[in-house]
């Protein structure tokens, strides 16, 4: 049996706030939850009734405090994320945002912190942004792709959960004493519980209709 056949999707959004002239990007710590102690772009499910245009409005919102107008936020990708004997993807709208409104603050969940593009923490991400972020970074988008992740073996993973585990307790002390931006991030390295085994992904959309099938679902490009 194909350990990546998948039955049904999750869709998502992940941000990437951009700062053209200063050649800087914006990324969160994410504290807890999926992609714990993994810096990344600001993003979520997205909730029912909502475009994912709108899903990543929102999200930015809440995890960076800051907003954009429809007009900023561009669709740069969709990604589907498969993961080894798990029959939900994630299918993940991947949007650039080079302006923005508001003051960027901390919450409970994520740590924002702007990074040069030449210094952009790829060791503390997940494996497959330094595929496809320097090109979105180029403006070489938009592009479609399927990034394949395998869990790590039982002895990796018991090393893992023990980490984790440990600093959640830390997490939890952290966030409640954190309500503004420090200047020395947190930023520890973490063993990551999966590991990329293949990818796909594709530039050239030119002869992809504006809504490419995924597996026989259905991703707009158009918002
Ligand atoms: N392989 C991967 N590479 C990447 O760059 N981002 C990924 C990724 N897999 C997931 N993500 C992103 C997509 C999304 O922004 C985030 C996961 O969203 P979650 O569902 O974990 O959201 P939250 O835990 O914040 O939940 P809600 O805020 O309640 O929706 O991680």
């Amino acid at each position: 049996m194909d350990p990546f056949r998948i039955t049904s999707k999750k869709v998502l959004t992940l941000v990437m706030v951009i700062d053209k002239d200063q050649k800087k990007i914006l990324l969160g710590y994410k504290k807890r939850g999926f992609g714990a102690h993994l810096w990344n772009g600001f993003g979520g499910k997205v909730e029912p009734g909502e475009t994912p245009k709108e899903g990543a409005h929102r999200e930015l919102e809440e995890e960076a405090g800051i907003t954009v107008t429809p007009e900023n936020l561009k669709k740069a990708g969709i990604l589907l994320f498969l993961f080894e004997n798990d029959p939900v993807a994630l299918e993940t709208h991947i949007y650039t945002a080079y302006e923005h409104d508001g003051q960027i603050r901390e919450c409970d969940e994520m740590r924002p912190q702007w990074f040069d593009f030449a210094a952009i923490p790829f060791d503390q991400m997940w494996e497959d942004d330094k595929i496809w972020l320097p090109l979105l970074l180029k403006g070489q988008d938009p592009f479609f792709g399927r990034m394949y992740f395998k869990r790590k073996s039982i002895g990796e993973q018991e090393q893992v959960d023990a980490i984790s585990s440990a600093s959640s307790s830390a997490d939890a002390t952290l966030a409640n004493h954190s309500t503004t931006m420090t200047s020395t991030p947190f930023t520890k390295a973490e063993p990551k519980p999966f590991y990329m085994s293949d990818y796909h992904l594709e530039l050239d959309l030119t002869g992809v209709p504006k809504d490419v099938a995924l597996d026989g679902t259905v991703a707009s490009f158009e918002n």
